[in-house]
């Protein structure tokens, strides 16, 4: 689905990723570790195409990001739904306006995508919350919301940073479910986080693999987990 091949990327000439080359199959479960500052969300802001490589090449279901226009680059976007580590939500958009607002943007908010939008909300538990404002949102309500919103437009990836960092075990593990249950149904996920635990639990139920981030390099890990 997506294939690094020696991609690089740095910031002002502060190098973060070097030379990696890995490839994240379709329908896989992966987890992203490494330490604060490694390069974690740098590496997901590739996957969804949010930056582009500065040398090598990141492939994107055989086609190369760099070599994308940007019409090309917003419909491969469509594909891959984001939730970010602070969520990014409209706060004066209620909790319904902002899950639809992907659908609204792509032009497709009809009378009938409002039953999906009503049923997304009710497997996020969030049926209630619907008329609420983002900042009423509790943080487990929160990443709920933006894991809904990402998956409003059905993607083949679905790219997580940290969905379970700011909530207690218990509401990361339901997080979790909702994750595994996605990939059950043929999403690819990927999802960054300092958490080994989630990540023990996950592998319990899924065969998820484990990319480390260190040195500028990304790895899979062995199966010390
Ligand atoms: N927009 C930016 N401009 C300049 N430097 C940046 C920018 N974004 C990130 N960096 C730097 O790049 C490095 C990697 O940052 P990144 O956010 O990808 O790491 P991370 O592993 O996700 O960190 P954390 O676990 O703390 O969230 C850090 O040194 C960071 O300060």
């Amino acid at each position: 689905m997506i294939a690094f091949e020696k991609a690089s990327f740095g910031y002002d000439g502060h190098p973060v990723l070097e030379d990696v080359s890995l490839t994240l199959e379709a329908g896989g479960f992966y987890f992203l570790t490494g330490p604060s500052g490694s390069g974690k969300t740098t590496f997901l802001k590739l996957c969804s195409l949010a930056l582009l490589p500065r040398g090598g090449r990141v492939a994107f279901f055989g086609e190369d990001a760099t070599l994308l226009d940007r019409d090309r680059i917003a419909l491969m976007r469509r594909r891959m739904g984001m939730v970010h580590q602070d969520c990014q939500f409209i706060d004066h958009l209620s909790v319904r306006r902002n899950i639809a607002l992907p659908l609204e943007i792509a032009g497709r908010r009809t009378p009938a995508a409002d039953k999906d939008i009503e049923d997304l909300m009710g497997w996020v538990a969030l049926g209630h919350r619907a008329d609420a404002y983002p900042p009423e949102l509790s943080g487990g309500e929160r990443q709920r919301a933006a894991l809904a919103r990402a998956v409003m437009l059905s993607p083949d990836l679905l790219i997580a940073d940290e969905p379970t960092g700011n909530v207690d075990r218990e509401m990361g593990e339901r997080i979790l479910s909702l994750l595994i249950e996605l990939n059950r149904l043929g999403r690819t996920v990927l999802i960054a986080t300092h958490d080994l635990e989630l990540i023990r639990t996950a592998k319990r139920e899924v065969s998820a693999r484990v990319l480390r981030l260190a040195d500028g390099q990304v790895r899979l890990a062995g199966h010390e987990l």
